[in-house]
């Protein structure tokens, strides 16, 4: 099914039925409380209610009391509706992208090694599953045996088949994706109902909804607001009465709904819902709204080389023999490779049969994995021969400790490879260095281009690489990242991003290794990739169903939009709040106060009108704005302070004045009808 067809109003994402449905049962207390302002109106909507009943059964006028009843009712219902309208657009979002997975069957392996059919509900995390070629994966997991080619269209809307590996980077694969070729094993990563796109559902549905930090702080702000503004109201009551001028409980409920910040109350659940719209319409999957917001106010973005800026797959290009014929060089490079998984062991063995070197791998041997802390990998021969290849500064570092020389013209071949940006590996026999390899990469097209985008958003990028610094160097230069730093375990990796975070700074990671994952998770925002390891994927806060690195920019824009949307309809709202006082004192008490006089330049035809036609605007602004809400304010590539800056001189100007006109023309309006 097309993952992009929009069902029920296109505009909307449900129908007239349910936003009204849901506005209304949002009415209910339970759900009110959540936003202490919107419970005030509430409250003040039973309190206004009771007394208008009074004023009918006394036989007092009533006329306007009821009407403000019903203006606050309309208000409530507003806001509800722009948060029904919000969570339905998030929710038939995602709900397409589920739906790409549903009635899948599933070839489980048992325990005792048979395989049998099961639907693909009855997975468990754990579970063993087998894959063919042209079947779809019934469940998101990790490849544990075999390399697949597959079509991820289903979730990403890209054609292009791309190639999932056991053992690599890129073993992670997705529900409802297709094998194109070859069988694999895939361990399912999570139960049903709690993958990563339930998870993302269930945040964008009110119950499982957490207010952010950010939310939270202006939550708090909002609701101080309000007990100001019901001080100030409540203590109107003994002036008014001074001043001979009674107002009624209704009006000044009507008055103290106008002054509190209902505005901002309204939306701020809507422009929270549609920040993670707007990050599953961009493919991406956030573990919470947390991880969105922060995207919005990211400082450092660290990178690392192989894979993110480059295409990683490093390929051998070149192999040195140093001090040694090229038949022994080539057996240690071969030998220590037959065995190692990784694109960079096995462009070595391709390499060695390309160039015709024939060699016997007869005797046992003892494979030593590679692994991102020792930055070598290796063989241990049954003839007590250890080989090893890898990183030249480990590798020289082992051959030393054994009491073995490097060769003496090595350091320049070393440094004319990784001058020209490729790999260099050492290869050595015990206490020999018996030569290098080149491993060619490719930097990422366009990746200048979204550096130099980062860098105008105030995004300092850190390329974190396991590579020599002169490697490292040439890539850092050609990419354009601001800094580098080499030579980095995944324990360094980690260190760097404590260091920053010290420093008062919001870090974000990209990654998709297993050796990424703790950086992954200690950095504020870890961006992980789809086609990562189950651990990368785990450990990320975001999830990038596309795989592409340089999805971050759109994480930055998303969550920067996010961040100045709420600041500027904040802004909005407080200042229509004030704007809003100064157009209802001297409304209500100019005839009685004649120093006020000076200040009613609107010049509004009764007293009753105003504060009529003051809730109608305060009512209406909120469905007025709930596009804006929705669509977020444009954020171009201006840092955060410059865009808060400008938005808060727009908005709040808007705010002040917007109120005097719409006030006035709604009271026109008013004194023509009734
Ligand atoms: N299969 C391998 N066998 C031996 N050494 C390897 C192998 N793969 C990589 N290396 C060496 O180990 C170094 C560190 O690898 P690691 O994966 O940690 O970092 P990287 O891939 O170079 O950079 P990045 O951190 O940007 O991915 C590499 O630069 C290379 O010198
Ligand atoms: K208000
Ligand atoms: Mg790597």
């Amino acid at each position: 099914m097309n993952r992009h067809q929009v069902e029920k109003n296109p505009v909307m994402g449900l129908s007239w039925q349910e936003l009204i449905k849901g506005s209304l049962l949002r009415l209910h207390p339970g759900h009110l409380y959540r936003q202490p302002v919107m419970l005030v109106v509430g409250l003040g909507i039973v309190i206004s209610a009771l007394f208008s009943m009074q004023h009918l059964l006394q036989g007092q006028s009533w006329g306007l009391e009821f009407s403000i009843t019903l203006i606050l009712l309309f208000t409530l219902l507003f806001a509800n509706a722009a948060e029904t309208l919000a969570e339905a657009r998030g929710k038939a979002q995602a709900s397409s992208l589920k739906a790409a997975r549903d009635d899948l069957k599933a070839l489980r392996q048992t325990p005792q090694g048979a395989l049998e059919y099961v639907a693909a509900s009855q997975l468990r995390r754990g579970d063993v599953i087998q894959v063919k070629a042209q079947e779809i994966i019934p469940a998101d997991g990790e490849i544990i045996q075999g390399a697949a080619t597959i079509n991820e269209s289903a979730i990403t809307g890209e054609s292009a088949p791309v190639i999932r590996e056991a053992g690599t980077d890129n073993s992670g694969v997705s529900a409802g994706t297709k094998v194109l070729t070859n069988s694999i094993l895939v361990r399912v990563s999570h139960d049903p109902g709690s993958s990563l796109l339930d998870r993302m559902i269930a945040l964008v549905e009110g119950a499982q909804r957490q207010k952010t930090p950010n939310e939270l702080a202006l939550s708090v702000l909002i609701s101080a607001l309000t007990l100001i503004f019901l001080l100030v109201v409540v203590s109107l009551m003994p002036i008014g009465h001074y001043l001979g001028i009674s107002l009624s409980i209704p009006v000044l409920v009507a008055l103290l709904v106008c002054l509190i910040p209902t505005t901002i109350g309204a939306l701020l659940p809507a422009i929270g819902i549609a920040g993670m719209d707007r990050a599953l319409k961009a493919n991406l999957i956030a573990k919470s709204g947390k991880a969105v917001e922060i995207a919005g106010s990211v400082d450092v973005l660290l990178l690392d080389k192989t894979g993110t800026i480059t295409l990683g797959d490093r390929h051998a290009n070149e192999m040195l023999p140093l001090g040694v014929s090229k038949q022994v060089f080539y057996e240690a490079a071969y030998l220590s490779s037959l065995a190692d998984p990784t694109p960079e062991g096995k462009s070595i063995v391709e390499f060695i049969e390309q160039e015709g070197v024939r060699i016997e791998a007869t005797q046992e041997a003892q494979f030593i994995e590679f692994s991102a802390e020792t930055r070598m990998s290796g063989v241990d021969l049954a003839d007590g021969r250890s080989i090893r290849k890898g990183a030249v500064d480990a590798v020289s570092r082992w051959v030393k400790k054994q009491g073995g020389h490097l060769p003496s013209f090595m350091e320049e071949e070393v440094e004319r490879i990784a001058r020209s940006g490729a790999t260099p590996l050492a290869v050595a026999i015990d206490d020999q260095l018996v030569g290098v390899i080149a491993l060619a990469d490719i930097i990422k097209s366009g990746i200048q281009e979204r550096f130099a985008k980062l860098r105008l958003l105030g995004i300092k990028t850190i390329m974190v690489t396991g590579d020599n610094p002169l490697t490292a160097a040439a890539i850092a230069a050609e990419a354009g990242v601001d800094d580098f730093i080499a030579e980095a375990t995944p324990e360094k990796k980690l260190q760097v991003i404590r260091d920053h975070q010290q420093q008062g700074q919001l870090v974000a990671m990209v990654g998709d290794g297993t050796n990424d994952a703790p950086a992954l998770a200690q950095a504020d925002l870890g961006l992980a990739m789809n086609s990562g390891t189950q651990a990368a994927r785990e450990a990320g806060n975001l999830v990038d169903l596309d795989s592409n690195p340089g999805k971050l920019l759109d994480v930055v824009e998303i969550g920067k939009q996010l961040l100045v949307t709420r600041g500027a309809l904040t802004t909005f709202s407080l200042t229509n709040d004030v704007a809003k006082y100064f157009v209802l004192l001297p409304a209500l008490f100019a005839a009685s106060f004649p120093a006020l006089a000076g200040l009613d330049i609107l010049n509004l035809s009764s007293p009753e009108n105003a504060i009529l036609a003051a809730v109608i605007f305060n009512a209406l602004i909120i469905p007025a704005l709930v596009p804006l809400a929705l669509k977020g304010v444009r954020v171009k590539a201006l840092k955060t302070d410059q865009l808060f800056r400008n938005n808060l001189i727009y908005f709040g100007l808007g705010g002040l004045i917007l109120p005097f006109i719409a006030i006035k023309c709604i009271d026109l309006i008013l004194a023509a009808v009734i």
